[in-house]
């Protein structure tokens, strides 16, 4: 059997890849069909030599020897290579040593040169924090007051964060008033329908993700917890040698929702990683926590009446902020079908179960058959439905290797080749933001990946698409004629994709796109002309949420060492 994914997917998490080959062995042609979730687990549990990976901890050597590889791209000018050094030296640093602090004075170092100062100054109180060596200091505090200068001399910080920018649901404040769902039968399961029209450029979803994962290549330059990208004051987590975190919250976050069960057995997990599947367990731990840690309660739920069917977040009013009853829902999942590459999923779901059940905590609360049976057929459930499609990093908004998000209500949308919105996957969050006009009782649509605009070769998805583009009925690109002044408008805006005198800033550019597109979308959508500003359209709105995402760093940056000085 040929596997769906890329040599470049499967480079790390190399015990899943020999599991994959023993159970390929021992079910030959059955492989892939066989559907028993169980037969996986009881071979993988026999696979002792391939799961049993020992643990690595916390050692000022490995990370004296990290800081060391950092320093060299430092001098070489490599500043995000070193930055990640640095980052993994900070993991493997010992609790209270000069290690620690060398690691973020090291990073100060980078963003200095960056030009970061803010993202410096961080660094620099949280090397003070950590008893950074007295001898070394003079030098730290000479670099502190550069970049007090550069910061003072700097323009004030303006921030333009993309919130919603219509009227909100009264019930789920994080999605614009006048959408629902609605099932689709036979075609895309759930779906996201709009009860109103919605223009260019309106915000319609800003949904913080209740839970995300990265690829395991990101462990040092993500938060993981939200996922957030290479921000200035990663802290370590404090029991293993794999995680890394933006803030205390998300820290305190994780810890209490699931790597409570993960950080014992950390590098066990990694090595049975494929890509990111890990966010079906995550999810499994999240509901159990929920549940006060009662694994009976969490089946008894799941397995009755009242945790089946589908699930509807639009039914619930988050303003009560009752997470037990948001995950009742969330658990219940969609409509989804068994997809070609299910036996990969199999294949984690057992291989997760193997490595979990060797977690003291987890034996402790899954203790009958009946409990540990519910685990895995939850684990795999959970897989199927987080983990249903590649995101297609080339596209490029998805952003950075943030993979799976579990969101409520941003689940919901599903793909078209021509779609009307855009999704964006920064700061943790799940945005939605209008790219064409949408009229009432449309079905609101992203692109996981292609688009007719802009196809995607060699993009791979998981189900059949049935997007009006891809089934080809009542679907065909207009040939109308643009009039003089719609080209005249589309070569301004194309002049401003070139702008590099800073004149035209990122607000005027998406102000012209958006106007663009309002005003043509009803003639002459979809058009080849149409389809060339829709696509410098969704490039502006990126460089907008960048930009976005970049000032509300520096922000909180600034606020945290303000913190510290106080
Ligand atoms: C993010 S979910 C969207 C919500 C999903 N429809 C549900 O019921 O939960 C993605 C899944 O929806 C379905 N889907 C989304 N877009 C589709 C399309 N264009 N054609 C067929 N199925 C689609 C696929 O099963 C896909 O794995």
């Amino acid at each position: 059997m040929t596997s769906f994914y890329s040599d470049r997917d499967r480079k790390v998490g190399r015990g899943y890849n020999t599991l994959m080959l023993k159970l390929l062995a021992q079910f030959g042609d059955d492989f892939g069909f066989n559907l028993d979730v169980e037969l996986y687990r009881d071979n993988a549990l026999t696979q002792t030599a391939i799961l049993d990976v020992p643990e690595q901890s916390k050692c000022n050597r490995k990370a004296a020897q990290m800081r060391q590889d950092g320093n060299r791209l430092y001098v070489a000018k490599k500043f995000d290579d070193a930055l990640l050094k640095y980052n993994e030296s900070i993991c493997f640093a010992e609790a209270g040593s000069d290690q620690l602090a060398m690691g973020y004075a090291n990073r100060s170092a980078v963003f200095f040169e960056q030009g970061e100062f803010e993202f410096a100054l961080a660094n620099i109180a949280l090397a003070k924090r950590h008893k950074y060596p007295e001898h070394l200091m003079p030098k730290l505090v000479a670099r502190e007051h550069n970049c007090w200068e550069k910061v003072e001399a700097k323009e004030k910080l303006h921030f333009s964060r993309m919130a919603i920018n219509v009227n909100v649901n009264p019930k789920i404040p994080f999605v614009a008033d006048g959408i629902a769902m609605k099932v689709y039968n036979d075609e895309h399961g759930r779906g996201l329908i709009a009860e109103k029209d919605f223009q260019a450029g309106a915000v319609i979803m800003n949904e913080k993700a209740v839970l995300t994962l990265t690829t395991l290549d990101a462990q040092y330059s993500n938060c993981g917890h939200c996922s957030v990208k290479l921000t200035y004051n990663m802290i370590p987590c404090p029991g293993c040698v794999s995680m890394l975190y933006c803030s205390e919250e998300c820290l305190q976050e994780n810890e209490r929702f699931t790597h409570r069960f993960e950080c014992a057995i950390a590098d066990k997990l990694r090595n049975v990683m494929d890509y990111s599947t890990m966010i079906g367990p995550k999810q499994f731990f999240y509901g159990l926590t929920l549940f006060g840690d009662d694994v009976q309660a969490m089946m008894d739920y799941c397995n009755g009446e009242a945790g089946k069917g589908v699930g509807n977040p639009f039914e619930l009013d988050f303003r009560k902020k009752d997470l037990l009853e948001q995950f009742k829902v969330m658990q219940k999942g969609g409509v989804h079908h068994i997809t070609e590459v299910d036996y990969t999923y199999r294949v984690s779901a057992a291989a997760f179960y193997a490595q979990f059940m060797k977690h003291p905590l987890v034996s402790q609360i899954v203790k009958t058959k009946a409990q540990r049976d519910f685990m895995l057929h939850t684990f795999l459930k959970y897989i199927r439905s987080c983990y249903t499609l590649i995101m297609d990093k080339r596209v490029g908004h998805m952003h950075g290797p943030t993979v799976s998000m579990l969101t409520f209500v941003g689940a919901l949308c599903n793909h078209s080749c021509d779609p009307n919105v855009f999704f964006s996957t920064r700061n943790g969050r799940y945005t939605l933001i209008v790219l064409r006009p949408i009229r009432k009782g449309e079905q609101i649509v992203t692109s996981y990946g292609p688009t007719w605009w802009e196809p995607c070769p060699g993009y791979k998805c998981t189900y059949t698409c049935r997007c009006p583009v891809c089934k080809k009925t009542n679907w065909a690109l207009k040939k109308k004629e643009f009039p003089q002044a719609a080209y005249r408008h589309l070569m301004l805006i194309t002049a401003a994709t070139h702008s590099t005198t800073g004149v035209i800033n990122n607000a005027d550019q998406l102000n012209m796109a958006q106007q663009f597109v309002n005003r043509y979308a009803e003639n002459y959508h979809p058009g080849e002309v149409f389809g060339a500003a829709i696509r410098i359209y969704r490039q502006f709105l990126n460089a907008g949420l960048d930009l976005a995402e970049k000032k509300l760093e520096q922000m909180r940056a600034v606020a945290f060492w303000e913190a510290f000085d106080d």
